[in-house]
């Protein structure tokens, strides 16, 4: 196999992985994303696709669907479906959060565990892959029903848990009372207290400060550092966001603390513009507190105007964030963010650009920071969180975020480094997808055929 180019050979794999999986669009969306970046890897190292390692790399290592039956609170029962794919070990513990969306299918949780394969290899923090969820909606759910079906759902998922085995946390529509919830039966079903078995707890029960905060801080300090290597910076730059959920939130905070005028975002039912600055006070009371829509922002704030029509990227920014979700950012909202002068695009989401979208902004020479990579302060805080729990200890909020700013000023450099060494300088793409797959290629062979 080896006398095989590394072109063709990255050919056959994907066909191999159409085959296989077929009806998986998203999780086809992101191999091809990075076995198109392991084609120089594999050329100038070639030893990295000896024993199928690719092969074994682009399947999951167990993948897990399970039935979730609770009750709501009029007695009626329903039935949801739950899932965990349990990608890839080489590192450490599967590691990567969980997701309540009523669309969720099994595809969407492969494209998610196969990218957190590489970003969790960036943060050099000894974690593998995986991720999980349901297609469960918690949207108009009482508290109690949706106690009621993380219990259930943690009936099953605990069997496959444990602090060196998997370590989920939160994603979409999961947060900090979600992983109470989980936590709680979790704890009732191993009959002990295992902090370490899920990350995003509360503080005062084995979390971390800054977990919370870090995915958004995380992207704005990867932002800080694209601009950086033009000196330039963020202060006083317009910033467009996506999203207005854990992510977006603290990413506005981050961004408005080193000078950023940030003045639009979105959720799903529109988006909101305030020229004067977002008030990220009124924000959090009511997308953290109320559980609110984001019209309600445009009625309270003078000057702040909501549309359901159009898109987030219609507003001229210097800096666009999707914060969101997947291919939310198209060709026809990258198009426009050029013509209004975009200079960097970086996700906090998990591809939320599609391929399209992202060959507009290369076209046009703007800065893109994939999400494998400007994301990774959450999960890399959610290991800093498990190094806690397995000393005992609880940082300070400013040491948890300090150690959040090395690890992604060290992921920056690392993508540098690698897209120069394999030839396509200020590919960010290429060096977050050549950075991770060394380091889990070079643990693969180390362990022998797994
Ligand atoms: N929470 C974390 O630590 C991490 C999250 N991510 C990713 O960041 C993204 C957002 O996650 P969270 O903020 O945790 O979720 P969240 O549930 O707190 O917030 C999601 C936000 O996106 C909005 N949204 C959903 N679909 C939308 C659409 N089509 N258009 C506009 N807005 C839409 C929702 O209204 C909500 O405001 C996801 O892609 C997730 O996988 C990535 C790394 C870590
Ligand atoms: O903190 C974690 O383990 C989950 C983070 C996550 O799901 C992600 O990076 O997309």
């Amino acid at each position: 196999m080896m006398s095989v180019d590394a072109s063709s050979r990255v050919e056959a794999v994907y066909a191999e992985v159409l085959r296989r999986n077929p009806g998986e669009p998203e999780f086809h969306q992101a191999v091809r994303e990075v076995l198109h970046s392991l084609e120089p890897v594999l050329r100038k190292c070639p030893q990295y696709a000896d024993a199928n390692l690719v092969e074994r790399l682009v399947e999951p290592e167990r993948q897990v669907i399970f039935r979730v039956p609770w009750t709501d609170d009029a007695g009626e029962v329903h039935v949801n479906r739950g899932y965990r794919v349990q990608f890839s070990s080489a590192l450490g513990p599967y590691k990567g959060g969980l997701r309540f969306v009523p669309q969720l299918s099994l595809g969407t949780v492969k494209f998610l565990a196969f990218e957190q394969i590489f970003k969790n290899a960036l943060t050099g923090l000894g974690i593998g892959a995986g991720k999980g969820g349901a297609d469960f909606d918690p949207k108009g759910r009482s508290d109690a029903e949706v106690m009621r079906f993380c219990q259930s759902f943690m009936t099953e998922l605990h069997r496959h848990l444990g602090e060196h085995t998997d370590v989920p946390a939160g994603d979409i529509n999961v947060g900090a009372r979600e992983i109470g919830y989980l936590f709680g039966q979790y704890k009732r079903l191993a009959n002990r207290y295992e902090a370490g078995v899920l990350t995003g707890k509360g503080i005062g029960w084995g979390g971390s400060h800054a977990r919370t905060e870090a995915t958004g801080y995380g992207t704005v300090h990867f932002v800080q550092e694209m601009l950086g290597t033009r000196g330039e910076e963020l202060d006083g730059l317009r910033v467009v966001l996506s999203g207005s959920g854990n992510v977006s939130l603290f990413a506005v905070e981050k961004a408005q603390a080193l000078g950023a005028q940030v003045v639009a975002c979105s959720d799903s039912s529109g988006y909101v513009v305030d020229e004067a600055g977002l008030d990220l006070d009124l924000l959090k009371e009511i997308k953290l507190e109320r559980r609110g829509r984001l019209d309600t922002y445009a009625e309270a704030r003078a000057g702040a105007r909501f549309s359901s029509r159009g898109s987030v990227y219609d507003v001229p920014c210097d800096v666009a964030l999707p914060c969101a979700t997947q291919n939310e950012l198209r060709e026809e909202h990258a198009l426009g963010l050029v013509k209004n002068g975009v200079k960097v695009v970086a996700e906090g989401a998990n591809m939320p650009c599609t391929p399209d979208a992202v060959a507009v902004l290369r076209e046009a020479g703007v800065r893109y920071g994939p999400g494998k990579a400007a994301n990774a302060g959450g999960v890399a805080t959610s290991a800093l969180e498990m190094r806690q729990n397995a000393a005992r200890e609880s940082w300070t909020f400013s040491e948890a975020e300090a150690r959040l700013a090395v690890v992604m000023r060290g992921i920056h450099a690392d993508c540098v480094t690698a897209a120069e060494e394999f030839g396509t300088p200020d590919d960010y793409v290429l060096g977050a997808n050549a950075a991770g797959f060394l380091r889990v290629a070079e643990a693969m062979r180390d362990q022998g055929v797994v």
